[in-house]
């Protein structure tokens, strides 16, 4: 099809098509919309979307189409999507373009169930992932990812390679020394573990990389938060109100370190019987809801309590591995596009952001 030169560009058709299915401005779309040659405006319009939603592409694809009514054929748009790196106060690890805190005022809400489902359900949404298991005290990352024997090779003794899981990338003090060790460390030592765990890992080119960080809001959590650079954080409670007073806690401490929170996840949000399908509220009802509302902050997720979610994370199984199709491996997806789109849209690109990448990336340095 052709585009007369006077009218609006086909640029510009898709930018105001987008910005309608996003609820976004023209402004925010425009700059993903470029001609595929530029030379040659026939050959028609490629959108670079700055956040993952790839299970979704064929379903935008195929709504900017038909809004655009015959203007450009299928073979004339093309989608693409390239995760930026977000601003950081510390400076950045090499090849790492954004790195996520998955945080929890309160033990045993599910930070770590959430973080390694958001790490798989981001990478079925097409991005480059690697989880760091910051919980230091209590590992259980080794155990949810099915390999807590392994541990990370290295060949010069001061660097490790991450361990390689169904597809991302990660390391964990529980791969390098036993839980009862680690237990004992003071907050210090603790902390300087992590940094070397981050600093002396060979991560590959990783669009995000999650940290599971420790439960709590104290000093050592707040030392974590200072020393690692964080583009951002999602912090993780149940509707009850326990455990949201702490979940505020966790946000007070981010913005304190100037860390974005990009929203809340709600988990046990509700346990639905399997018999006759009614929802109990086992935790009470949209506390979580009424804590982003209060915080202006999104809330980009509801899990419910259900036995698939524990027995898929004790089995060392991965949910969204064994079961891509399941009601609850979409809603972790739902969770993680509506993560990559806050970070996008809401946290300020990195100046220069490509000097830090030097790797290749993820799937081509190993193989699983
Ligand atoms: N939505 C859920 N449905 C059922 N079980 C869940 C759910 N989320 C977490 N669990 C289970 O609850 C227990 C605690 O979860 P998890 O270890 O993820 O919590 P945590 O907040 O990381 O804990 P900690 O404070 O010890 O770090 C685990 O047995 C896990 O399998």
């Amino acid at each position: 099809m052709f585009f007369s030169r006077k009218a609006e560009p086909a640029t510009q058709k898709v930018a105001v098509i987008l910005a309608k299915y996003f609820s976004l401005d023209v402004e925010d779309t425009l700059p993903w919309c470029a001609f595929s040659q530029p030379e040659n405006e026939d050959a028609g319009v490629t959108v670079t979307l700055p956040f993952c939603i790839a299970t979704q592409l064929d379903r935008l694809k195929q709504e900017v189409l038909n809004q655009l009514k015959g203007k450009l054929d299928d073979d004339q748009l093309t989608f693409k999507q390239n995760v930026a790196s977000g601003e950081t106060e510390v400076a950045p690890v090499t090849n790492i373009k954004n790195i996520i805190a998955v945080a929890s005022g309160k033990g045993g809400v599910g930070k770590s169930t959430t973080s390694i489902n958001l790490a798989f359900a981001l990478m079925q949404e097409g991005a480059k992932v690697g989880i760091l298991d910051a919980d230091i005290y209590g590992p259980s990352i080794p155990i949810m990812l099915g390999n807590p024997d392994a541990h990370p090779e290295s060949e010069d003794n001061k660097h490790m390679q991450p361990l390689m899981s169904h597809g991302i990338v990660a390391n964990s003090i529980g791969y390098l020394v036993p839980q009862e060790d680690a237990a004992v460390w003071r907050g210090p030592m603790a902390s300087r573990a992590l940094k070397q765990l981050l600093d002396e890992t060979l991560w590959p080119v990783l669009d995000y990389l999650i940290v599971d960080m420790p439960p709590g809001t104290g000093d050592i959590q707040l030392t974590m938060a200072q020393q690692v650079p964080l583009t951002a954080s999602v912090v993780v409670t149940t509707p009850q109100d326990l455990a949201l007073a702490d979940a505020q806690k966790g946000i007070s401490m981010f913005e304190k370190v100037n860390v974005p929170v990009l929203g809340l996840i709600e988990n046990m949000s509700y346990y639905q019987c399997r018999a006759c399908g009614t929802k109990d509220y086992v935790f009470s009802k949209d506390g979580g809801e009424a804590l982003a509302e209060r915080h202006g902050l999104p809330l980009l997720g509801q899990l419910p309590l259900d036995i698939h979610i524990r027995e898929h994370g004790d089995a060392g199984t991965p949910l969204l591995i064994t079961s891509p199709e399941s009601a609850l491996s979409e809603s972790y997806r739902e969770a993680a596009r509506a993560l990559s789109m806050q970070l996008a849209l809401t946290v300020t690109p990195r100046k220069g952001a490509v000097k830090h990448i030097k790797g290749n990336p993820i799937g081509i340095v190993g193989k699983e």
